[in-house]
């Protein structure tokens, strides 16, 4: 079975943070190495290091350009201005770089952007831009050259790799989320986009390397409960850009992740790190109670008031009874025929309600009504809401949380005269257990051979191994 892995962004998440972390969490460096020579693509090499965020011990996962790769993801003084940069380190080394940054772009292709023309920023940063005009692909910015992909080439690079299968879906659906979100920021036709640091050689070597180790984690469960990000504006190659940056805040709309915003004046989640948690089909409830079986601590580059690290937690779900949260969504309805409210309640059901009830009210002017109440999962809830508006005549849904013992279950399959079908176990708090035939399996074999429903209840029943019976 495979692992659920939790993740902590409470001080944000990109691609190297959660690349370090799944190291960190016990992800094979040697065989990540071995499936990075595999791209088709030169001028990296990746650093697995130790470094301390805020004095604790966090491992740090660098993909070191060349010069003529280089770019400023890590820069503060490049992201946030030079002033920036002087006040919050002093304390750190002398900067090399000038920043003097005359974007000398050398634009051909047809691509909008925004930026004032030799402008100076609040953040003291001077920035003669050029644009306003047709630019092709190589951005000279002096001495760095700036590849601008597609997708579509990201996707050639990915399918050259030697990649597992599950590692090459996962590397391929973060791009596709990428794609979507740049897609809708800038207003482009999806095979239009042209990703700027996202499709820089550090990206597709972070994305690749994310799939690499959780592929080889074996995690097929994540849990992430919040991403948390910074506020107010950073500077990329579109220029300055508010935070949440706009191909983020397109991954959480479309994804519905959960996001909040701290005091950090900085970005603190990059396209990537949403990118990963949507493409990873994150859920976002925890287990009220867990083991913890490895920790990985992944370190993010940039400079904060607020450590920049990401936590990774391998965890298993205790198996005595759990206790957690469902919501009750309920809301009354006097003016809609009955067709609308059993359409209504069969998409609720097939978009994973777990129970859907019509009950009979009258309402406070004396109209005989429906109350809808559906039970769903915390993670379902907006889902279920936009359902409920658009099949009913509801003006408000009402919604209660709600804590929940269940008790734990395993499925035991048994023979039948008509073939195998499935007996459920249920554990209960004095230590016995209660069986109860699975209704789907008896029901397609009264179905199929004809027999009633009852007798093959029963058959299932008395199938249970002698030794089990108390
Ligand atoms: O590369 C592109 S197109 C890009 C788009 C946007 C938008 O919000 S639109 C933002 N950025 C910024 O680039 C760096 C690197 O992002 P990674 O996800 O590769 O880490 C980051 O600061 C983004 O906000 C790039
Ligand atoms: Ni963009």
């Amino acid at each position: 079975m495979g692992k659920t892995l939790y993740l902590d962004c409470t001080n944000g998440i990109s691609g190297d943070m959660l690349v370090a972390a799944l190291l960190d969490a016990g992800a094979n460096e040697a065989r990540l190495r071995d499936t990075l020579a595999t791209l088709p693509v030169s001028g990296f090499d990746i650093r697995v290091s130790r470094v301390k965020k805020a004095g604790i011990d966090c491992c740090d996962f660098d993909v070191v350009l060349d010069a003529a790769h280089e770019n400023h993801d890590h820069d503060m003084a490049y992201l946030h201005g030079e002033a920036y940069a002087a006040h919050e380190h002093e304390h750190e080394h002398e900067h090399e770089h000038e920043h003097e940054h005359e974007h000398e772009h050398e634009h051909e292709h047809e691509h909008e952007h925004e930026h004032e023309h030799e402008h100076e920023h609040g953040c003291g940063h001077h920035h003669d831009h050029d644009h306003g005009h047709h630019h092709d692909h190589d951005h000279d910015h002096g001495h760095h050259h700036h590849e601008h992909r597609g997708p579509a080439d990201i996707d050639r690079i990915i399918d050259v790799a030697q990649l597992a299968p599950r590692a090459r879906d996962l590397a391929h659906r973060m791009v596709d989320v990428l794609a979507h979100a740049e897609a809708k920021a800038h207003a482009v036709p999806l095979d239009q986009v042209h990703f700027h640091e996202v499709g820089a050689v550090d990206s597709i070597v972070d994305i690749v390397s994310i799939a690499v180790c959780i592929d080889d984690l074996d995690v097929d469960r994540v849990i992430v409960p919040e991403l948390v990000d910074g506020h107010g504006a950073i500077r990329c190659q579109h220029g300055i850009i508010p935070v949440p940056v706009p191909a983020t805040l397109n991954v959480v709309t479309e994804h519905d992740l959960p996001l909040s915003i701290c005091e950090v004046e900085g970005e603190l989640v990059t396209p990537t790190g949403a990118a990963a948690v949507a493409a990873l089909r994150a859920e976002r409830c925890l287990p009220e109670r867990f083991h913890v079986k490895r920790v990985g601590l992944g370190a993010g580059k940039r400079t904060y008031s607020r450590p920049s690290l990401l936590r990774a937690m391998i965890i298993e779900p205790s198996s005595d009874a759990l206790h957690d949260r469902i919501v009750k969504l309920e809301c009354d309805i006097d003016d809609s025929t009955s067709e609308v409210l059993a359409y209504a309640a069969d998409q609720l059901r097939s978009a994973g309600a777990r129970e859907v009830h019509w009950i009979p009210v009258f309402t406070k002017k004396g109209r005989p009504a429906y109350q809808l109440q559906v039970i769903a999962a915390p993670e379902d809830v907006e889902r279920m809401e936009r359902i409920i508006f658009r099949e009913t005549s509801t003006i408000g849904v009402r919604r209660s949380a709600w804590d929940r013992t269940v008790l734990p279950r395993t499925l035991q399959t048994v023979d039948t005269p008509w073939g195998p079908a499935r007996l459920k176990h249920v554990a209960l708090p004095d230590g016995s257990d209660r069986v109860a035939p699975e209704y789907e399996d008896c029901a397609r074999i009264a179905r199929e051979h004809d027999v009633p429903l009852q007798q093959v209840m029963d058959a299932v029943r008395a199938a249970r191994p002698a030794k089990e019976m108390g």
